[in-house]
């Protein structure tokens, strides 16, 4: 099943094609593909077990894949060589599970890091404290600005690695589980804010999820990865309504 709208090539940010991965006879990734549009949340789904971790992992380059191409923004990034692909990374930022926000330092530092790595960019000191604010802001935390991550409930640490993660205004965010281990209400409000950022930098994001509400409220479009291919794709009320069990069955409450 495929979304019907047709998009232009030179609208794919990010591209994966038949990625293929296994461990032994533990054939994980068995040609997965996807495709992901400018200023698109995609949200991947797919059981405990199922490869969303290992699709990541080589697409972030912690782990190789046996077979199969990545490209972001059109550049391969199995052909890269070390320099080229630190340049692109500065163009993603992640979100991953736990919030890993450096416990000794301030919330200032924590988001003043990535500016630090990326420092050509961000030469001028009181530009760099302007940005830390207005990364702050967009998550609404501005007060909390001083405080160390010990100080901060499980949501607050969330919002802060979050402005972290946008602060040097990626054109991809990869978020892997944004919303486990929160309560319902928290959960709500980091998917608002994924959403006011998407709409207010024009964000591509892929978006990997257990949660049935997350992927209704937040996905353009849906792909569902079942025995290691993208198995179905399409917008959240396609997908279900569909018919076929294995794609019912991520649905059922
Ligand atoms: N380094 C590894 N060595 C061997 N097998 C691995 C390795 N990493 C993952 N696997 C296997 O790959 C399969 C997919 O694991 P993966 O962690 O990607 O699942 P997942 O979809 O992310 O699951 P969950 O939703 O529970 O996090 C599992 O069978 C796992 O045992």
């Amino acid at each position: 099943m495929t979304n019907n709208k047709q998009i232009p090539t030179q609208d794919i940010v990010l591209e994966i094609k038949d990625l293929r991965k296994s461990f032994g006879d533990n054939h994980v990734l068995n040609g997965f593909n996807l495709q992901l549009h400018q200023s698109e949340n995609l949200v991947i789904m797919g059981k405990s077990g199922s490869g969303k971790s290992v699709m990541i992992k080589c697409l972030v380059g912690l782990m190789e894949a046996d077979s199969g191409s990545i490209s972001v923004m059109h550049n391969d990034i199995t052909k890269l060589d070390q320099r080229a692909l630190d340049i692109l990374r500065a163009d993603i930022g992640f979100l991953f599970q736990g919030s890993a926000l450096y416990d000794s330092m301030t919330v200032r530092e924590n988001l003043e890091f990535p500016l630090r790595r990326h420092s050509k960019r961000f030469k001028d000191d009181t530009n760099r404290d302007a940005i830390v604010i207005e990364a702050l802001e967009n998550v609404g935390l501005k007060d909390a600005i001083d405080l160390m991550p010990a100080e901060l409930s499980g949501g607050m640490q969330k919002r802060v690695a979050l402005a972290r993660a946008l602060i040097l205004k990626p054109k991809i965010m990869l978020y892997d589980e944004p919303t486990s281990g929160l309560d319902p209400i928290t959960a709500k409000e980091i998917i608002m804010l994924m959403q006011v950022i998407q709409k207010k930098y024009g964000t591509s994001s892929l978006i990997i999820t257990h949660d049935v509400d997350c992927a209704r409220v937040i996905s353009d479009r849906m792909i569902l990865l079942i025995d290691g291919i993208d198995y179905a794709t399409g917008t959240f009320a396609e997908l279900s309504t569909h018919k076929d069990p294995k794609i019912k069955a991520f649905f059922k409450n």
